[in-house]
């Protein structure tokens, strides 16, 4: 068959930079494809913050409607914004090879110490998890919220708003910014987002079975998948929207899965971390697991205080 691949994306660079990633992959399958973009709601308000207009499918929406109507094969996302649970009638077919996983510091500064309480340091990011994982390690630091895309986030950096931005390692490393890479942040402290790094393939169920096997053979990364259907699995029960600063990594080794996981107040004084382990196949299991554990310790509470907190 010789259909040319329809790939629906949003318009940032980080966006098309995935876009023509998928598109690299296909190509080294042999096969074709074409890139649409598409603007979304959250491209557009740019001065609310995410967890104020509501995280659900401000970045999806338009492109499902693409899906849907079969302007576009397959809608590229970061795995790391797209909601737990789909609306009907779409799935993730394919999940590619995950990248370094980190959270990083990044400034056009060269002596970043956010380690020393005596040094007043004021950080810029726009993520809930960071912010409150920064309250809780390292409560001297300031935030401000910084968003937009990469680009815009550095100009306000440079403009003197904050000292440098907490981001994901993934997005500066693509946007080619690792020159002002201060720090790479411990997955200890900095548990990622679910599914950070990874770029996610969406499509319509109703897509052609040839066109979407292609797609998965092309583009899924065996390791990754399993990976992130642990972690997703978890943020399911957590209702974790962008908003709510939940977190969870798993590792593979072997057939073995280990994931790792928990919840943070919002004021950084409380923080859960579980872990659980099984076989790797047994991934979603592994991922309610952890859920229950987490709640049962404690973040069943959290999650509660963070639910009010943000519905006021
Ligand atoms: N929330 C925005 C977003 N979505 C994906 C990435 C980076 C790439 C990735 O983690 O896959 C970023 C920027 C950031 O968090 O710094």
């Amino acid at each position: 068959m010789n259909h040319k691949i329809r790939i629906g994306t949003r318009g940032s660079k980080l966006a098309l930079w995935q876009a023509y990633h998928v598109a690299d992959l296909l190509k080294a399958k042999g096969l074709d494809s074409e890139i649409v973009i598409i603007e979304t709601k959250g491209d557009k308000v740019l001065d609310v913050s995410i967890a104020k207009i509501g995280s659900k499918g401000v970045f999806t929406e338009e492109l499902e409607d693409q899906l849907a109507s079969g302007i576009i094969d397959i809608a590229v996302h970061s795995a790391k914004d797209m909601q737990s649970s789909l609306p009907e009638g779409f799935e993730l077919i394919a999940f590619t090879e995950r990248e370094k996983v980190n959270d990083i510091i990044l400034s056009h500064q060269e002596d970043i110490d956010y380690k020393n309480p005596d040094k007043s340091l004021v950080l810029g990011t726009s993520s809930t998890r960071r912010v409150a994982t920064l309250k809780h390690f390292y409560p001297h630091i300031k935030t401000v919220e910084v968003r937009g895309n990469l680009q815009t986030r550095i100009a306000k950096m440079e403009s003197g708003i904050c000292d440098a931005l907490l981001l994901a390692y993934a997005g500066a490393h693509r946007m080619g910014y690792n020159e002002k890479i201060r720090h790479l942040l411990s997955l200890e402290e900095f548990t990622p987002a679910v599914g950070q790094g990874s770029v996610a393939i969406e499509s319509s169920k109703g897509l052609n079975t040839e066109i979407r096997n292609q797609i998965i053979k092309a583009c899924h990364h065996e390791e990754t998948g399993w990976r992130l259907l642990a972690e997703r699995a978890y943020l399911r029960v957590l209702e974790g929207g962008c908003s709510i600063p939940v977190f969870a990594l798993a590792i593979i080794e072997g057939d073995m899965l280990k994931l790792k996981g928990g919840i943070v107040s919002l004021a950084g004084d409380k923080r859960i971390v579980e872990e659980v382990e099984g076989e790797k196949v047994k991934a979603e299991t592994l991922g309610k697991k952890l859920a229950d554990k987490v709640l049962n310790s404690g973040g069943d509470k959290i999650l509660k205080e963070i639910k009010s907190t943000l519905n006021q």
